[in-house]
């Protein structure tokens, strides 16, 4: 099957277009605060309709995702339904009742941890409804996870983030095994600021 690739981080209707058109599964608009990529909903709204109208010239469907940290449920139910995505990753410390209450008002929900948590959490017993990332302590930091703090890697699909770069994403995956992957820094020139040829050597080098 082939690898999950996510663009994340995306502000523009370049980088967006360009993701679409180099094969992404889905684009992340991060609506958390206090990120050199935040993007307001009604920002955000406009590129999904772009991403939307990209991918039905494409052919294809591609998921629209809202990033959200440390924010309140009903902001983020607000926030999601503003921008017109269709799941929202939560990269905080969420309880599971706000995931369960998007779920209920039909979003889709990747939930973000890092890895050290998921193993916190897994030796007592969590199990996750929903398709789970795993990042580096510092979300958005360019950071990587190494594989001794995943020595307990989920079974079955999960998303592998945290400092991957077209340099290193190959070689990332096949030793974490993950089914899917999910970049922001990695396709940049500078912080926040999208490089379009980065963006398509990273959805290449994934798929190689
Ligand atoms: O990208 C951000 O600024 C961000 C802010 C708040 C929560 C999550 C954020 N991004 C997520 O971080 C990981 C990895 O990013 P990187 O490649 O190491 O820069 C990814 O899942 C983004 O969705």
């Amino acid at each position: 099957m082939s690898l999950w690739v996510k663009i994340c981080g995306l502000s523009t209707p370049e980088s967006v277009e360009t993701a679409v058109a180099a094969g992404a599964d889905a684009l992340g608009f991060v609506l958390a605060e206090h990120s050199p990529r935040t993007v307001t909903a009604a920002r955000a709204a406009e590129l999904v309709a772009y991403a939307r109208e990209a991918a039905r010239g494409a052919g294809r469907a591609v998921e629209m995702v809202a990033v959200v940290r440390h924010q309140a449920a009903d902001d983020v139910a607000r926030l999601a339904r503003e921008a017109g995505v269709d799941t929202v990753q939560l990269h905080g410390d969420e309880p599971d009742a706000d995931a369960d209450r998007l779920r209920e008002s039909g979003f889709g929900v990747i939930r973000a941890l890092s890895a050290r948590e998921y193993a916190a959490r897994r030796a007592g017993g969590w199990a996750s409804p929903d398709r789970l990332l795993l990042d580096a302590a510092v979300p958005g930091s360019g950071t990587r996870i190494g594989a001794e703090e995943l020595a307990a890697a989920p079974e079955g699909f999960w998303i592998l983030a945290g400092g991957l770069s077209p340099a290193n994403v190959a070689e990332a995956v096949a030793a974490l095994g993950a089914g899917g992957v999910d970049v922001s820094s990695g396709v940049e020139s500078s912080r926040g600021v999208k490089d379009l040829g980065l963006i398509r050597d990273f959805i290449r080098a994934a798929r190689a």
